[in-house]
Protein backbone atom coordinates (compact mmCIF):
# COMPACT_ATOMS: atom_id res chain seq x y z
CA UNK A 1 0.00 0.00 0.00
CA UNK A 2 0.87 3.38 -0.60
CA UNK A 3 2.33 6.05 1.89
CA UNK A 4 -0.42 7.56 3.41
CA UNK A 5 -0.70 11.38 4.53
CA UNK A 6 -2.76 13.57 7.02
CA UNK A 7 -2.24 16.67 5.11
CA UNK A 8 -1.41 17.29 1.39
CA UNK A 9 -1.35 20.55 0.36
CA UNK A 10 -1.14 21.68 -3.01
CA UNK A 11 0.98 24.79 -4.18
CA UNK A 12 3.46 26.28 -1.57
CA UNK A 13 3.09 30.23 -1.51
CA UNK A 14 2.79 31.59 1.72
CA UNK A 15 -0.61 29.70 2.27
CA UNK A 16 0.39 26.63 1.36
CA UNK A 17 3.77 26.50 3.24
CA UNK A 18 2.98 27.85 6.06
CA UNK A 19 0.14 25.64 6.46
CA UNK A 20 2.76 22.71 6.11
CA UNK A 21 5.07 24.02 8.25
CA UNK A 22 2.72 24.47 11.26
CA UNK A 23 0.63 21.09 10.69
CA UNK A 24 3.93 18.90 10.58
CA UNK A 25 4.96 21.13 14.08
CA UNK A 26 1.34 20.07 15.55
CA UNK A 27 2.52 16.34 14.43
CA UNK A 28 0.71 15.74 11.29
CA UNK A 29 2.49 14.02 8.11
CA UNK A 30 2.20 16.54 5.79
CA UNK A 31 3.12 16.62 1.59
CA UNK A 32 3.41 19.09 -0.81
CA UNK A 33 2.78 19.89 -4.29
CA UNK A 34 4.04 22.43 -6.20
CA UNK A 35 4.27 22.90 -10.31
CA UNK A 36 6.97 25.79 -9.60
CA UNK A 37 10.79 24.83 -9.61
CA UNK A 38 11.29 26.97 -6.65
CA UNK A 39 8.84 27.28 -3.36
CA UNK A 40 7.49 30.64 -1.64
CA UNK A 41 4.34 30.93 -4.66
CA UNK A 42 3.45 34.07 -6.33
CA UNK A 43 4.77 36.39 -3.25
CA UNK A 44 8.24 35.06 -2.88
CA UNK A 45 8.94 34.33 -6.75
CA UNK A 46 7.35 36.82 -8.75
CA UNK A 47 5.56 39.27 -6.10
CA UNK A 48 6.13 40.99 -2.91
CA UNK A 49 9.77 39.78 -1.99
CA UNK A 50 11.39 41.10 -5.73
CA UNK A 51 8.70 44.40 -5.88
CA UNK A 52 10.39 44.95 -2.18
CA UNK A 53 13.84 44.45 -3.33
CA UNK A 54 13.46 46.51 -6.09
CA UNK A 55 11.72 49.63 -4.70
CA UNK A 56 14.25 49.41 -1.60
CA UNK A 57 17.01 49.84 -4.53
CA UNK A 58 15.26 52.55 -6.51
CA UNK A 59 14.41 54.36 -3.52
CA UNK A 60 17.73 54.60 -2.32
CA UNK A 61 18.52 56.09 -5.68
CA UNK A 62 15.84 58.51 -5.87
CA UNK A 63 16.72 59.59 -1.94
CA UNK A 64 20.58 60.09 -3.33
CA UNK A 65 19.52 61.89 -6.21
CA UNK A 66 17.16 64.72 -4.65
CA UNK A 67 17.76 64.51 -1.01
CA UNK A 68 21.35 63.73 -0.16
CA UNK A 69 22.82 67.14 -1.11
CA UNK A 70 19.71 68.75 0.97
CA UNK A 71 21.40 66.51 3.73
CA UNK A 72 24.88 67.96 2.52
CA UNK A 73 26.14 64.68 1.00
CA UNK A 74 27.28 65.51 -2.22
CA UNK A 75 26.99 62.54 -4.98
CA UNK A 76 28.88 62.89 -8.02
CA UNK A 77 28.51 60.76 -11.10
CA UNK A 78 25.40 58.63 -9.84
CA UNK A 79 24.19 55.85 -11.93
CA UNK A 80 21.64 53.20 -12.06
CA UNK A 81 23.25 50.08 -12.62
CA UNK A 82 20.15 48.24 -14.00
CA UNK A 83 21.90 44.68 -14.13
CA UNK A 84 23.08 45.06 -11.07
CA UNK A 85 19.56 46.16 -9.30
CA UNK A 86 18.34 43.13 -10.98
CA UNK A 87 20.54 40.87 -9.66
CA UNK A 88 19.96 42.14 -6.19
CA UNK A 89 16.26 41.12 -6.41
CA UNK A 90 16.97 37.84 -7.98
CA UNK A 91 19.67 36.70 -5.44
CA UNK A 92 17.02 38.16 -2.63
CA UNK A 93 14.28 36.08 -4.15
CA UNK A 94 16.38 32.72 -4.10
CA UNK A 95 17.78 33.01 -0.19
CA UNK A 96 14.31 33.13 0.24
CA UNK A 97 12.84 30.45 -1.32
CA UNK A 98 15.86 28.22 -0.50
CA UNK A 99 14.74 29.07 2.84
CA UNK A 100 11.48 27.48 2.56
CA UNK A 101 13.11 24.28 1.10
CA UNK A 102 15.39 24.38 4.21
CA UNK A 103 12.19 24.63 6.42
CA UNK A 104 10.78 21.46 4.82
CA UNK A 105 13.37 19.42 5.56
CA UNK A 106 13.82 20.85 9.42
CA UNK A 107 10.12 19.84 9.51
CA UNK A 108 9.66 16.69 7.59
CA UNK A 109 7.40 17.38 4.89
CA UNK A 110 7.57 15.36 1.85
CA UNK A 111 7.69 17.84 -1.47
CA UNK A 112 6.28 16.68 -4.91
CA UNK A 113 7.16 18.68 -8.26
CA UNK A 114 4.40 18.98 -10.69
CA UNK A 115 1.06 19.66 -11.23
CA UNK A 116 -1.12 18.96 -8.61
CA UNK A 117 -5.19 17.66 -9.13
CA UNK A 118 -7.59 16.40 -7.01
CA UNK A 119 -8.98 12.79 -7.76
CA UNK A 120 -11.05 12.12 -5.45
CA UNK A 121 -11.34 13.24 -2.15
CA UNK A 122 -8.34 11.39 -0.62
CA UNK A 123 -6.15 11.31 -3.71
CA UNK A 124 -4.04 13.81 -5.29
CA UNK A 125 -2.52 12.92 -8.40
CA UNK A 126 0.82 14.88 -9.38
CA UNK A 127 1.81 15.37 -12.89
CA UNK A 128 5.52 15.79 -13.88
CA UNK A 129 6.64 18.02 -16.18
CA UNK A 130 7.62 14.62 -18.38
CA UNK A 131 3.94 14.12 -18.27
CA UNK A 132 4.35 11.14 -15.69
CA UNK A 133 2.17 10.62 -12.81
CA UNK A 134 1.68 9.78 -9.34
CA UNK A 135 -0.71 9.54 -6.68
CA UNK A 136 -0.16 10.91 -3.14
CA UNK A 137 -2.63 9.27 -0.90
CA UNK A 138 -4.41 11.96 2.06
CA UNK A 139 -6.34 12.00 4.57
CA UNK A 140 -7.06 15.67 4.21
CA UNK A 141 -6.26 18.11 1.04
CA UNK A 142 -5.97 21.75 1.30
CA UNK A 143 -5.96 23.95 -2.03
CA UNK A 144 -3.67 26.78 -2.26
CA UNK A 145 -3.16 27.20 -5.69
CA UNK A 146 -2.90 31.54 -5.11
CA UNK A 147 -4.00 33.89 -8.16
CA UNK A 148 -2.83 35.25 -11.61
CA UNK A 149 -2.79 38.47 -13.23
CA UNK A 150 -6.07 39.29 -14.71
CA UNK A 151 -6.06 40.16 -18.48
CA UNK A 152 -7.73 43.06 -20.15
CA UNK A 153 -9.78 41.42 -23.20
CA UNK A 154 -8.15 42.29 -26.05
CA UNK A 155 -4.58 43.12 -25.03
CA UNK A 156 -2.15 40.18 -25.52
CA UNK A 157 0.85 40.55 -22.72
CA UNK A 158 4.14 39.15 -24.31
CA UNK A 159 5.92 40.22 -20.95
CA UNK A 160 8.51 42.79 -22.77
CA UNK A 161 6.46 45.66 -24.01
CA UNK A 162 3.06 44.60 -22.66
CA UNK A 163 3.97 43.49 -19.60
CA UNK A 164 1.93 42.07 -16.14
CA UNK A 165 3.96 42.49 -13.03
CA UNK A 166 6.11 39.28 -13.38
CA UNK A 167 7.72 41.37 -16.82
CA UNK A 168 7.46 44.72 -15.06
CA UNK A 169 9.94 43.20 -12.61
CA UNK A 170 12.74 42.12 -14.84
CA UNK A 171 12.55 45.25 -17.36
CA UNK A 172 16.09 45.00 -19.19
CA UNK A 173 15.77 48.67 -19.91
CA UNK A 174 14.52 51.58 -18.51
CA UNK A 175 11.91 52.75 -20.58
CA UNK A 176 11.37 56.27 -21.18
CA UNK A 177 7.56 56.45 -21.32
CA UNK A 178 5.41 53.63 -19.29
CA UNK A 179 1.49 53.51 -18.80
CA UNK A 180 0.01 51.47 -15.83
CA UNK A 181 -2.84 50.14 -16.17
CA UNK A 182 -5.17 50.46 -12.99
CA UNK A 183 -3.98 52.73 -10.01
CA UNK A 184 -3.90 49.32 -7.58
CA UNK A 185 -1.25 48.00 -5.05
CA UNK A 186 0.50 46.89 -8.02
CA UNK A 187 0.24 49.98 -10.16
CA UNK A 188 1.53 52.14 -7.71
CA UNK A 189 4.76 50.41 -6.15
CA UNK A 190 6.08 48.90 -9.70
CA UNK A 191 5.07 52.32 -11.20
CA UNK A 192 7.40 53.79 -8.47
CA UNK A 193 10.38 51.43 -9.52
CA UNK A 194 10.23 52.79 -12.91
CA UNK A 195 9.65 56.41 -12.25
CA UNK A 196 12.34 57.02 -9.73
CA UNK A 197 14.64 54.90 -11.75
CA UNK A 198 13.64 57.62 -15.00
CA UNK A 199 10.67 56.51 -16.65
CA UNK A 200 7.66 58.94 -17.34
CA UNK A 201 4.84 56.82 -15.66
CA UNK A 202 0.94 57.80 -16.81
CA UNK A 203 -1.30 55.54 -14.70
CA UNK A 204 -4.92 55.26 -16.27
CA UNK A 205 -7.49 54.05 -14.14
CA UNK A 206 -11.35 52.74 -14.65
CA UNK A 207 -12.20 54.38 -11.40
CA UNK A 208 -12.40 58.17 -10.19
CA UNK A 209 -9.64 57.42 -7.16
CA UNK A 210 -6.77 55.86 -6.82
CA UNK A 211 -6.74 52.48 -4.01
CA UNK A 212 -10.21 51.56 -4.15
CA UNK A 213 -10.80 50.17 -0.68
CA UNK A 214 -8.32 52.16 0.71
CA UNK A 215 -9.64 55.53 2.75
CA UNK A 216 -10.90 58.45 0.68
CA UNK A 217 -9.06 60.95 2.52
CA UNK A 218 -6.01 59.25 2.73
CA UNK A 219 -6.01 58.18 -0.95
CA UNK A 220 -6.23 61.54 -2.26
CA UNK A 221 -3.49 62.68 0.04
CA UNK A 222 -1.36 60.18 -1.28
CA UNK A 223 -1.95 61.09 -4.42
CA UNK A 224 -1.06 64.61 -4.29
CA UNK A 225 2.42 63.32 -3.19
CA UNK A 226 2.65 60.73 -6.20
CA UNK A 227 1.69 63.77 -8.35
CA UNK A 228 4.74 65.67 -6.87
CA UNK A 229 7.30 62.74 -7.35
CA UNK A 230 6.15 63.41 -10.93
CA UNK A 231 3.71 60.46 -11.48
CA UNK A 232 0.65 61.29 -13.86
CA UNK A 233 -3.27 60.45 -13.56
CA UNK A 234 -6.01 59.69 -15.59
CA UNK A 235 -8.55 58.95 -14.01
CA UNK A 236 -11.98 57.80 -15.15
CA UNK A 237 -10.62 56.41 -18.10
CA UNK A 238 -10.04 53.15 -19.71
CA UNK A 239 -7.42 51.36 -22.31
CA UNK A 240 -9.31 50.14 -25.12
CA UNK A 241 -6.54 49.30 -27.58
CA UNK A 242 -2.73 48.48 -27.66
CA UNK A 243 -1.18 48.57 -30.58
CA UNK A 244 2.24 46.95 -31.52
CA UNK A 245 3.13 47.59 -34.84
CA UNK A 246 5.44 50.15 -34.22
CA UNK A 247 8.32 51.21 -32.41
CA UNK A 248 6.45 52.92 -29.68
CA UNK A 249 3.31 51.36 -28.25
CA UNK A 250 0.09 53.18 -29.24
CA UNK A 251 -2.68 52.77 -26.19
CA UNK A 252 -6.02 54.08 -26.85
CA UNK A 253 -7.79 55.29 -23.94
CA UNK A 254 -11.16 56.48 -23.45
CA UNK A 255 -13.59 58.02 -20.57
CA UNK A 256 -14.88 55.52 -18.36
CA UNK A 257 -18.57 56.56 -19.32
CA UNK A 258 -17.87 56.85 -23.28
CA UNK A 259 -16.83 59.87 -25.06
CA UNK A 260 -13.55 60.42 -27.43
CA UNK A 261 -10.84 58.47 -27.64
CA UNK A 262 -6.85 59.34 -27.51
CA UNK A 263 -4.16 58.00 -28.23
CA UNK A 264 -0.92 57.90 -25.83
CA UNK A 265 2.60 56.88 -26.49
CA UNK A 266 4.89 54.13 -24.73
CA UNK A 267 7.17 52.01 -24.74
CA UNK A 268 6.47 50.05 -21.87
CA UNK A 269 2.27 48.93 -20.99
CA UNK A 270 1.84 47.35 -17.30
CA UNK A 271 -1.32 45.94 -17.04
CA UNK A 272 -2.29 45.97 -13.14
CA UNK A 273 -6.16 45.40 -12.84
CA UNK A 274 -6.46 42.71 -10.18
CA UNK A 275 -5.91 39.65 -9.81
CA UNK A 276 -7.85 36.27 -10.66
CA UNK A 277 -8.10 33.13 -8.30
CA UNK A 278 -6.67 29.86 -9.76
CA UNK A 279 -8.93 26.93 -10.44
CA UNK A 280 -8.43 25.78 -13.82
CA UNK A 281 -7.05 22.34 -14.55
CA UNK A 282 -7.38 21.34 -10.09
CA UNK A 283 -9.89 18.26 -10.84
CA UNK A 284 -12.84 20.81 -8.47
CA UNK A 285 -15.36 20.18 -10.63
CA UNK A 286 -14.57 16.27 -11.10
CA UNK A 287 -14.50 16.40 -7.54
CA UNK A 288 -17.68 18.26 -6.87
CA UNK A 289 -15.79 21.49 -5.19
CA UNK A 290 -17.80 24.02 -5.73
CA UNK A 291 -16.93 27.89 -6.56
CA UNK A 292 -18.39 30.97 -5.98
CA UNK A 293 -19.61 33.37 -8.46
CA UNK A 294 -16.20 34.92 -9.00
CA UNK A 295 -14.50 31.52 -9.67
CA UNK A 296 -13.20 31.33 -6.22
CA UNK A 297 -13.48 28.36 -3.87
CA UNK A 298 -16.19 27.97 -1.77
CA UNK A 299 -15.49 27.31 2.18
CA UNK A 300 -17.24 27.56 5.25
CA UNK A 301 -15.67 29.39 8.28
CA UNK A 302 -13.82 26.57 9.15
CA UNK A 303 -12.11 26.67 5.56
CA UNK A 304 -14.21 23.47 4.40
CA UNK A 305 -15.42 23.00 0.88
CA UNK A 306 -18.66 21.10 0.65
CA UNK A 307 -16.26 18.25 -0.31
CA UNK A 308 -15.47 16.53 3.24
CA UNK A 309 -11.87 16.64 3.26
CA UNK A 310 -10.83 19.49 1.27
CA UNK A 311 -10.51 22.80 2.43
CA UNK A 312 -8.92 25.64 0.71
CA UNK A 313 -6.85 29.02 1.34
CA UNK A 314 -5.62 32.29 0.56
CA UNK A 315 -5.96 34.20 -2.78
CA UNK A 316 -7.71 31.53 -4.01
CA UNK A 317 -10.33 32.02 -1.33
CA UNK A 318 -12.82 35.04 -0.45
CA UNK A 319 -10.65 38.43 1.13
CA UNK A 320 -7.93 40.53 0.56
CA UNK A 321 -5.07 38.86 -1.60
CA UNK A 322 -2.02 39.43 0.92
CA UNK A 323 0.17 37.14 2.08
CA UNK A 324 -0.22 37.76 5.53
CA UNK A 325 -4.06 37.08 4.90
CA UNK A 326 -2.94 33.55 2.98
CA UNK A 327 -0.15 32.57 5.81
CA UNK A 328 -2.85 33.31 8.72
CA UNK A 329 -5.21 31.00 7.01
CA UNK A 330 -2.15 28.50 6.55
CA UNK A 331 -1.72 28.50 10.54
CA UNK A 332 -5.29 28.51 11.52
CA UNK A 333 -6.51 25.33 9.04
CA UNK A 334 -3.43 23.22 10.01
CA UNK A 335 -4.34 23.79 13.29
CA UNK A 336 -7.68 22.94 13.08
CA UNK A 337 -6.69 19.65 11.51
CA UNK A 338 -4.44 18.96 14.66
CA UNK A 339 -8.05 19.74 16.67
CA UNK A 340 -7.36 22.83 17.36
CA UNK A 341 -9.32 25.95 17.69
CA UNK A 342 -7.69 27.80 14.63
CA UNK A 343 -9.42 31.51 14.03
CA UNK A 344 -8.39 34.48 11.69
CA UNK A 345 -9.70 38.32 12.89
CA UNK A 346 -10.56 39.40 9.31
CA UNK A 347 -11.12 42.67 11.04
CA UNK A 348 -8.02 43.63 12.01
CA UNK A 349 -5.92 42.53 8.63
CA UNK A 350 -3.03 45.25 7.88
CA UNK A 351 -2.64 46.50 4.37
CA UNK A 352 0.30 48.24 3.07
CA UNK A 353 1.65 49.53 0.02
CA UNK A 354 4.93 50.04 0.24
CA UNK A 355 6.05 53.46 -2.20
CA UNK A 356 7.92 56.02 -0.55
CA UNK A 357 5.69 57.37 1.16
CA UNK A 358 4.49 54.36 2.44
CA UNK A 359 0.45 54.02 2.80
CA UNK A 360 -0.52 51.70 5.11
CA UNK A 361 -3.83 50.91 6.77
CA UNK A 362 -5.91 48.31 9.13
CA UNK A 363 -9.56 48.18 10.03
CA UNK A 364 -12.36 50.21 8.93
CA UNK A 365 -12.42 53.43 6.41
CA UNK A 366 -14.24 56.51 7.24
CA UNK A 367 -16.36 55.59 4.15
CA UNK A 368 -16.89 52.35 5.67
CA UNK A 369 -17.79 53.76 9.49
CA UNK A 370 -20.19 56.18 7.81
CA UNK A 371 -22.13 53.52 5.53
CA UNK A 372 -22.36 51.36 8.41
CA UNK A 373 -24.35 54.36 10.22
CA UNK A 374 -21.24 54.06 13.61
CA UNK A 375 -21.41 57.32 15.57
CA UNK A 376 -17.68 58.15 15.34
CA UNK A 377 -14.65 60.50 15.88
CA UNK A 378 -11.59 61.32 14.27
CA UNK A 379 -8.05 62.23 14.90
CA UNK A 380 -5.50 63.56 12.84
CA UNK A 381 -2.11 64.42 12.89
CA UNK A 382 0.40 65.43 9.57
CA UNK A 383 4.34 64.63 9.91
CA UNK A 384 5.03 68.45 9.20
CA UNK A 385 4.58 68.73 12.50
CA UNK A 386 6.95 65.87 13.60
CA UNK A 387 10.70 66.35 14.66
CA UNK A 388 11.76 63.61 13.46
CA UNK A 389 10.21 63.33 10.04
CA UNK A 390 11.89 67.14 9.69
CA UNK A 391 15.17 65.98 10.56
CA UNK A 392 14.73 62.84 8.01
CA UNK A 393 13.37 65.10 5.09
CA UNK A 394 9.99 62.98 5.52
CA UNK A 395 7.19 65.06 6.22
CA UNK A 396 5.04 64.09 3.43
CA UNK A 397 1.98 62.17 5.31
CA UNK A 398 -0.53 61.75 7.92
CA UNK A 399 -2.03 59.50 10.57
CA UNK A 400 -5.78 59.13 10.49
CA UNK A 401 -7.24 57.01 13.13
CA UNK A 402 -10.91 56.19 13.48
CA UNK A 403 -12.64 55.58 16.84
CA UNK A 404 -16.20 54.60 18.21
CA UNK A 405 -17.79 58.41 19.14
CA UNK A 406 -19.09 56.87 22.22
CA UNK A 407 -17.06 53.57 23.65
CA UNK A 408 -13.77 55.73 22.26
CA UNK A 409 -12.78 51.97 20.82
CA UNK A 410 -10.39 52.32 18.02
CA UNK A 411 -11.95 51.15 14.54
CA UNK A 412 -9.71 51.68 11.50
CA UNK A 413 -6.10 53.76 11.51
CA UNK A 414 -4.27 54.72 8.22
CA UNK A 415 -1.15 56.40 7.80
CA UNK A 416 1.07 57.66 4.99
CA UNK A 417 4.28 58.01 5.98
CA UNK A 418 7.93 56.81 6.09
CA UNK A 419 7.55 53.56 7.46
CA UNK A 420 3.74 53.51 7.70
CA UNK A 421 4.02 49.88 7.06
CA UNK A 422 6.03 49.94 10.42
CA UNK A 423 4.03 52.04 12.57
CA UNK A 424 0.64 50.21 11.49
CA UNK A 425 1.26 47.45 14.05
CA UNK A 426 0.83 49.25 17.08
CA UNK A 427 -2.55 49.90 15.88
CA UNK A 428 -3.15 46.37 14.88
CA UNK A 429 -2.34 45.32 18.63
CA UNK A 430 -4.36 47.74 19.78
CA UNK A 431 -7.25 47.01 17.92
CA UNK A 432 -6.75 43.45 18.51
CA UNK A 433 -7.04 43.88 22.07
CA UNK A 434 -10.31 46.09 21.60
CA UNK A 435 -8.36 49.03 22.99
CA UNK A 436 -9.42 52.41 23.02
CA UNK A 437 -7.81 55.96 21.09
CA UNK A 438 -7.15 57.20 25.20
CA UNK A 439 -5.15 53.58 25.80
CA UNK A 440 -2.93 54.81 23.14
CA UNK A 441 -3.11 58.19 23.53
CA UNK A 442 -1.70 57.49 27.36
CA UNK A 443 1.03 55.11 25.88
CA UNK A 444 4.45 57.11 26.58
CA UNK A 445 6.53 57.11 22.85
CA UNK A 446 9.81 57.05 22.18
CA UNK A 447 10.61 61.03 21.30
CA UNK A 448 11.99 61.17 18.80
CA UNK A 449 9.97 59.47 16.61
CA UNK A 450 7.35 58.59 13.42
CA UNK A 451 5.10 56.87 16.06
CA UNK A 452 4.50 59.88 17.97
CA UNK A 453 2.57 61.06 14.91
CA UNK A 454 0.38 57.99 15.51
CA UNK A 455 -0.32 59.07 19.55
CA UNK A 456 -0.53 62.30 18.46
CA UNK A 457 -2.93 61.66 16.40
CA UNK A 458 -4.57 59.22 19.24
CA UNK A 459 -5.17 62.58 21.22
CA UNK A 460 -6.91 64.36 18.22
CA UNK A 461 -9.65 61.85 18.94
CA UNK A 462 -9.96 62.58 22.46
CA UNK A 463 -8.88 66.12 24.40
CA UNK A 464 -6.28 67.49 21.12
CA UNK A 465 -2.90 67.41 19.86
CA UNK A 466 -0.14 68.62 21.61
CA UNK A 467 2.16 69.72 19.02
CA UNK A 468 -0.39 70.47 15.86
C1 LIG B 1 3.92 41.99 -7.81
C2 LIG B 1 3.20 41.55 -6.55
C3 LIG B 1 3.55 42.09 -5.34
C4 LIG B 1 2.92 41.67 -4.18
N1 LIG B 1 3.30 42.25 -3.00
C5 LIG B 1 2.67 41.88 -1.87
C6 LIG B 1 3.06 42.44 -0.63
O1 LIG B 1 3.98 43.25 -0.55
N2 LIG B 1 2.42 42.04 0.49
C7 LIG B 1 1.39 41.13 0.44
O2 LIG B 1 0.83 40.81 1.48
N3 LIG B 1 1.01 40.58 -0.73
C8 LIG B 1 1.62 40.93 -1.88
N4 LIG B 1 1.25 40.36 -3.06
C9 LIG B 1 0.17 39.36 -3.03
C10 LIG B 1 0.72 38.00 -2.56
O3 LIG B 1 1.75 37.60 -3.43
C11 LIG B 1 -0.38 36.97 -2.53
O4 LIG B 1 -1.47 37.43 -1.76
C12 LIG B 1 0.13 35.67 -1.92
O5 LIG B 1 1.22 35.16 -2.66
C13 LIG B 1 -0.99 34.62 -1.89
O6 LIG B 1 -0.49 33.44 -1.36
P1 LIG B 1 -1.11 32.02 -1.73
O7 LIG B 1 -0.34 31.03 -0.96
O8 LIG B 1 -2.57 32.06 -1.61
O9 LIG B 1 -0.82 31.84 -3.29
P2 LIG B 1 0.49 31.97 -4.19
O10 LIG B 1 1.56 32.72 -3.53
O11 LIG B 1 0.01 32.45 -5.52
O12 LIG B 1 1.01 30.48 -4.30
C14 LIG B 1 0.31 29.50 -4.98
C15 LIG B 1 1.27 28.46 -5.45
O13 LIG B 1 0.52 27.36 -5.98
C16 LIG B 1 1.18 26.85 -7.11
N5 LIG B 1 0.17 26.13 -7.91
C17 LIG B 1 -0.93 26.63 -8.50
N6 LIG B 1 -1.63 25.64 -9.08
C18 LIG B 1 -0.95 24.49 -8.85
C19 LIG B 1 -1.17 23.14 -9.18
N7 LIG B 1 -2.25 22.75 -9.84
N8 LIG B 1 -0.25 22.23 -8.79
C20 LIG B 1 0.85 22.60 -8.08
N9 LIG B 1 1.10 23.87 -7.74
C21 LIG B 1 0.21 24.80 -8.10
C22 LIG B 1 1.74 28.08 -7.79
O14 LIG B 1 2.82 27.73 -8.64
C23 LIG B 1 2.18 28.90 -6.59
O15 LIG B 1 3.51 28.62 -6.26
C24 LIG B 1 1.89 40.71 -4.24
C25 LIG B 1 1.54 40.13 -5.47
C26 LIG B 1 2.18 40.54 -6.61
C27 LIG B 1 1.82 39.91 -7.92
N1 LIG C 1 1.76 45.69 -0.94
C1 LIG C 1 0.84 44.75 -1.08
O1 LIG C 1 0.25 44.27 -0.13
C2 LIG C 1 0.55 44.23 -2.44
C3 LIG C 1 1.40 44.53 -3.49
C4 LIG C 1 1.06 44.08 -4.74
C5 LIG C 1 -0.06 43.31 -4.91
N2 LIG C 1 -0.85 43.02 -3.88
C6 LIG C 1 -2.10 42.28 -4.06
O2 LIG C 1 -2.21 41.80 -5.38
C7 LIG C 1 -3.52 41.98 -5.86
C8 LIG C 1 -3.51 42.52 -7.24
O3 LIG C 1 -2.99 43.86 -7.29
P1 LIG C 1 -3.48 44.88 -8.37
O4 LIG C 1 -2.82 46.17 -8.13
O5 LIG C 1 -3.39 44.24 -9.72
O6 LIG C 1 -5.04 44.94 -8.07
P2 LIG C 1 -5.91 46.00 -7.24
O7 LIG C 1 -7.23 45.36 -7.12
O8 LIG C 1 -5.19 46.50 -6.07
O9 LIG C 1 -6.03 47.25 -8.24
C9 LIG C 1 -6.51 47.13 -9.54
C10 LIG C 1 -6.90 48.51 -10.04
O10 LIG C 1 -7.20 48.41 -11.41
C11 LIG C 1 -8.40 49.12 -11.68
N3 LIG C 1 -8.97 48.55 -12.88
C12 LIG C 1 -9.62 47.37 -13.02
N4 LIG C 1 -9.96 47.18 -14.32
C13 LIG C 1 -9.48 48.24 -15.00
C14 LIG C 1 -9.48 48.61 -16.37
N5 LIG C 1 -10.02 47.82 -17.29
N6 LIG C 1 -8.89 49.76 -16.73
C15 LIG C 1 -8.31 50.58 -15.79
N7 LIG C 1 -8.28 50.28 -14.49
C16 LIG C 1 -8.84 49.12 -14.10
C17 LIG C 1 -9.21 48.93 -10.41
O11 LIG C 1 -10.23 49.89 -10.30
C18 LIG C 1 -8.15 49.05 -9.35
O12 LIG C 1 -7.90 50.38 -9.01
C19 LIG C 1 -4.23 42.91 -4.90
O13 LIG C 1 -5.30 42.20 -4.32
C20 LIG C 1 -3.23 43.27 -3.87
O14 LIG C 1 -3.75 43.16 -2.57
C21 LIG C 1 -0.57 43.47 -2.64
Amino acid sequence: MSEQFDLTIIGTGPGGYVCAIRAAQLGLKVAVVEKRETHGGTCLNIGCIPSKALLHASELYEEAGHNFSKLGIAVEGLNVDLAGMLKHKDDTVKSNTSGIEFLFKKNKITPFHGWGSIEAPGKVKVTADDGSTQTIESKNIVIATGSDSANLPGIEIDEKRVVTSTGALDLETVPEKMIVVGAGVIGLELGSVWSRLGAEVTVVEFLDRILPGMDGEVAKNFQRTLKKQGFKFKLSTKVTNVDKSGDSLKVTVEPAAGGDAEELDADVVLVAIGRTPYTEGLGLEEAGVELDERRRVKIDNHYKTNVDGIYAIGDVVVGPMLAHKAEDEGVAIAEILAGQAGHVNYDVIPGVVYTSPEVASVGKTEEEVKDAGIDYKIGKFQFTANGRAKAMLSTDGLVKIIADKNTDRVLGAHIVGKGAGEMIHELAVLMEFGGSAEDLARTCHAHPTMSEAVREAALGCGDGTIHM
